[in-house]
């Protein structure tokens, strides 16, 4: 098992927000005045995928003008773009799944890595390497709260943030279960409010989302 030497534990990010938005920025003027609107709401762990050109700019103006958020990258599927994210200032990183090679890298790197599992031998080859929380991906279609359920059986000590398929209406379920700290979803970020600026409609979601816990 290798030992990490990253600057915060994954239980750091877990437990800080019980909801994480994955947040998909199409437009750089975005980032700052969703980040903010975020932690206006409550929310500051803040996952920015790297599915957009923009999306490392974002993570690099987020973290030094919205200081009060831990912002992370999310969508890392290689060594390459593990290593650009944390350039980019990322203070956690977030994968769909995970390779030796990625989840090897991951534990040297100055930043917590948290692995995407959808199955108990992936999770078993995370915790091989010394991996204890992970990102149930995708949860809706991997079995749900039934299979997380069934996860804490085996794997007693293992933390999870499921995210995919996750809805306003069933958050709570997972928030609910034992082993789960934290979910991650986009619906608390919609793409046409930051089309239109609605800032206030995301502070609304999210003091929504987590006022009802
Ligand atoms: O790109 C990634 O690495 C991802 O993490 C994918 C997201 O987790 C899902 O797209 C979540 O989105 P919703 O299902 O809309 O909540």
């Amino acid at each position: 098992m290798l030992e990490n030497n990253w600057s915060l534990q994954p239980q750091d990010i877990f437990k800080r927000s019980p909801i994480v938005p994955v947040m998909v920025i199409n437009k750089i003027e975005h980032a700052v005045p969703l980040a903010r609107a975020l932690v206006a709401g409550g929310i500051s762990v803040l996952e920015v995928t790297l599915r957009t050109p923009c999306a490392l700019e974002a993570i690099t103006k987020i973290a030094k003008e919205v200081p009060e958020a831990l912002v992370g990258a999310g969508t890392i599927l290689n060594e390459a773009q593990l290593d650009l994210a944390i350039a980019a200032g990322a203070q956690f990183i977030i994968t769909p799944g995970a390779t030796v090679e990625l989840l090897k890298a991951g534990m040297h790197g100055p930043v917590p890595l948290i692995p995407g599992v959808a199955s108990i031998s992936e999770v078993m080859t995370g915790m091989a390497l010394g991996y204890t929380h992970f990102k149930f991906f995708p949860a809706e279609a991997s079995g749900g709260v039934d299979a997380l359920k069934a996860f804490s059986g085996p794997l007693a000590d293992i933390r999870f943030c499921p995210t995919g398929g996750i809805t306003p209406s069933s958050y709570k379920d997972y928030l609910a279960l034992k082993n789960v700290d934290c979910i991650g979803g986009s619906w608390i970020a919609p793409t046409d409010a930051m089309e239109h600026g609605d800032w206030d409609r995301i502070t609304q979601l999210c003091k929504d989302a987590i006022g009802a816990l």
